[in-house]
């Protein structure tokens, strides 16, 4: 693991001035998890490997109260991309219509912007997203104190009709 890692490290070395915008630091991904729950604003882009990315982007995805908020990108050189929610198939929950159907609707807006040149499109599915939550819908996993609990059915529909007067 730690040869792995002294390699992974020589890499980024060698790489990180094509990126002299970024700040390159190295962090062990236990004290990484640890900081992502401490303090998240110190990071901006995290460069890993599969395994700790997957296990990252799911404590990373608890802050944003959710990981059904949480849409990804795997995105080639050439801006081809695989779109989805970071969550998986969410077997708990299936048929009582609880699941948050928003990180489905993020990808599909990261879709339009990175792949398809869509940005006008992307923004607009961006904003239903947010006035729906500004009007205090909520799905069950982001419910809180005076904000109205919806299923999954009328958080689609309300976001549609927020997407047609956008
Ligand atoms: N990117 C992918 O393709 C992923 C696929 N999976 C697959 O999904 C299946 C289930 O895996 P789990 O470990 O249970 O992970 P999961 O992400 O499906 O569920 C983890 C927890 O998050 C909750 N959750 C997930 N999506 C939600 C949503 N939209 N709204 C509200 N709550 C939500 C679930 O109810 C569960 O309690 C497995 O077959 C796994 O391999 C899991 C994670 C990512
Ligand atoms: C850990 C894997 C089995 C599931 C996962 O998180 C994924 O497919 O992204």
């Amino acid at each position: 693991m730690l040869e792995v890692t002294i390699l992974w490290r020589e890499v980024m070395e060698r790489l990180a001035p094509e990126y002299p915008d970024v700040e390159l630091s190295h962090m062990y991904v236990d004290n990484a998890a640890m900081q992502l729950v401490r303090a998240p604003k110190q990071f901006d882009v995290v460069v890993t490997g599969n395994m700790f990315g997957d296990i990252l982007s799911d404590a990373a995805a608890m802050l944003t109260g959710s990981i059904g908020m949480l849409p990804s990108a795997s995105l080639n050189e050439s801006g081809q991309g695989m779109y989805e929610p970071c969550h998986g198939s969410a077997p708990d929950i299936a048929g009582q219509n609880v699941a948050n159907p928003l990180a489905m609707m993020l990808s599909v807006a990261m879709m339009l912007r990175y792949s398809l040149n869509e940005n006008a499109m992307a923004e607009r599915i961006e904003a239903a997203v947010g006035s729906v939550l500004d009007d205090g819908l909520r799905t069950a996993d982001i419910a809180s104190e005076g904000m109205r609990t919806i299923g999954t059915d009328a958080m689609g529909d309300a976001v549609l009709a927020a997407f047609a007067k956008q």
